[in-house]
């Protein structure tokens, strides 16, 4: 058997999702248990979303979007705490550290999950840590009569970044899981809807 050094790629090296990058182990297990501490002394607050409370806790740095209003609105600037991580998500990436301005931590309790949905088009580029338990993230794409379909292993630790095909054609959501997962997010502003440095 040839080792499986890259889940997202198949034997030839060629991804799976255009536009979907990943690697391993973009932090270890001492800062994996630091950024877990950090994002559960935080004041998360229930994804919310025209009076519907969803079960992922959530708290964004740099820009928050309001589902309700559909606007960004600035808000505290990233804690120093996550500089480091943001700047290993953005050099995996190959984007300058700046451009990431908008940072949301989750935690998703037991029974919690994220349904189908694209990022706002606003946002451009996502680079995404996962924390604490392996999850999946699955990929669909409408196809004349059904779906496309991909399925993403996200072992704790590890980073992906959408862009492209795999963010603007593609949905994505992860199942709803019976163990606590969390993780970071760090996301770009399109060139024309960017709305100021941070
Ligand atoms: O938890 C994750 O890794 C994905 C979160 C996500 O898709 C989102 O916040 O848009
Ligand atoms: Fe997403």
């Amino acid at each position: 058997m040839p080792s499986m050094t890259n889940p997202t790629a198949d034997l030839f090296g060629t991804p799976l999702l255009p536009g979907l990058a990943y690697r391993d182990a973009l932090i270890d297990l001492d800062e994996e248990a630091m950024l877990i501490a950090r994002i559960d002394e935080q004041d998360l607050a229930p994804f919310q979303f025209q009076g519907w409370l969803g079960k992922r806790l959530t708290r964004s740095f740099g820009w928050h979007y309001d589902f309700d209003t559909s606007q960004f609105g600035a808000t505290d600037p990233l804690p120093d705490w996550l500089l480091p991580i943001r700047q290993r998500a953005a050099a995996f990436a190959q984007l300058p550290e700046e451009a990431l301005v908008q940072a949301l931590l989750i935690r998703y309790d037991p029974g919690a999950g994220i349904g189908w949905h694209r990022d706002r088009p606003v946002l451009e580029h996502v680079v995404g840590v996962s924390l604490g338990v392996p999850a999946t993230m699955r990929f669909r794409r409408r196809k004349p009569g059904g779906f496309d379909r991909v399925a993403v292993p996200l072992p704790p630790r590890s980073v992906y970044h959408l862009s492209g095909e795999a963010r603007h054609d593609w949905e994505h959501s992860i199942a709803e899981m019976e163990v606590t997962r969390w993780s970071i997010t760090f996301r770009s502003f399109t060139a024309s809807a960017r709305p100021g440095r941070r």
